[in-house]
């Protein structure tokens, strides 16, 4: 038991998927897991265990945002022993060579947030993925005939920026795309021990200004599970 997360010692998988909204976690668990059990629903941040082609993995909402990831991803590596945590979310892409619904592996993760100011580097930490796990994805992509797009994104502690070019600085830099959450949880695994990986899909373009529909988004949504599900476990 933490603040955060009613579930009993054991109750989580080695492996924990994690998408933003605790609704798709519920619809990971619905669609694609067995004997699945509810773990988790403390403040409705539903957390799911279940098997996967008979291999046992969770799958928990982290939340919008930093802050939310920080203290989940921390909580289920510090108190549950989780080994390996894989964000499943969506992004804005800023890079012109990506298409909507494309996916992104992301080997690295800046950022404009304070987050790793608690770590009192003398410089600026460089928040990583794990190989290991990225390796594995990338493997579990060719498999599924998908090709992702490997590369660094901005974990941005805002949505509504009040310069709506302040992304262009970002494009220069090679950055693919932004999102809201990779970078807090590089920064928990890199300094607790874990593995940590972000897939994500892309949802908007903020070089064309195009959205994603509803139900083309659920449907590229499902492929990135799949790569994410059929993962080698590290
Ligand atoms: N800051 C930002 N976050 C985005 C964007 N597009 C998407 Br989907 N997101 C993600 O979606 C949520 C915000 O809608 C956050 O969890 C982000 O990870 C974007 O253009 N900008």
């Amino acid at each position: 038991m933490t603040p955060h997360i009613r579930a009993k010692e054991n109750e989580f998988a080695k492996t924990v998927l994690m998408p933003g909204d605790p609704l798709r976690a519920k619809y990971i668990a619905e669609n694609f897991l067995d004997n699945v059990v509810l773990v988790n629903d403390v403040r409705n941040m539903l957390g799911y265990t279940g098997e996967y082609k008979g291999k046992k993995i969770s799958v928990m909402g982290s939340g919008m945002g930093m802050p939310s990831i920080g203290i989940y991803s921390y909580e289920l590596i510090k108190f549950y022993g989780v080994k390996n945590i894989v964000r499943v979310g969506s992004c804005g892409a800023i890079n012109e060579d990506l298409d909507l619904y494309d996916i992104i592996l992301a080997n690295g993760a800046s950022t404009n947030s304070n987050f790793q100011s608690t770590y009192k580097l003398n410089g600026i930490h460089s928040a990583t993925a794990s190989f290991e796990l990225l390796l594995s994805a990338y493997k579990s992509c060719e498999k599924l005939g998908v090709k992702p797009h490997v590369g660094n994104v901005l974990s941005s502690d805002i949505f509504y920026h009040d310069d709506p070019n302040d992304w262009k600085n970002w494009q220069k830099m090679g950055v693919l795309a932004i999102e809201m959450e990779a970078h807090a949880l590089y920064l928990n695994c890199n300094r607790l021990g874990a593995n940590g990986l972000t897939i994500l899909t892309v949802s908007d373009s903020l070089v064309t200004g195009e959205e994603t529909t509803a139900t083309e988004r659920e449907r590229s949504f499902n492929q990135m599970i799949e790569v994410a599900l059929n993962m080698d476990e590290a």
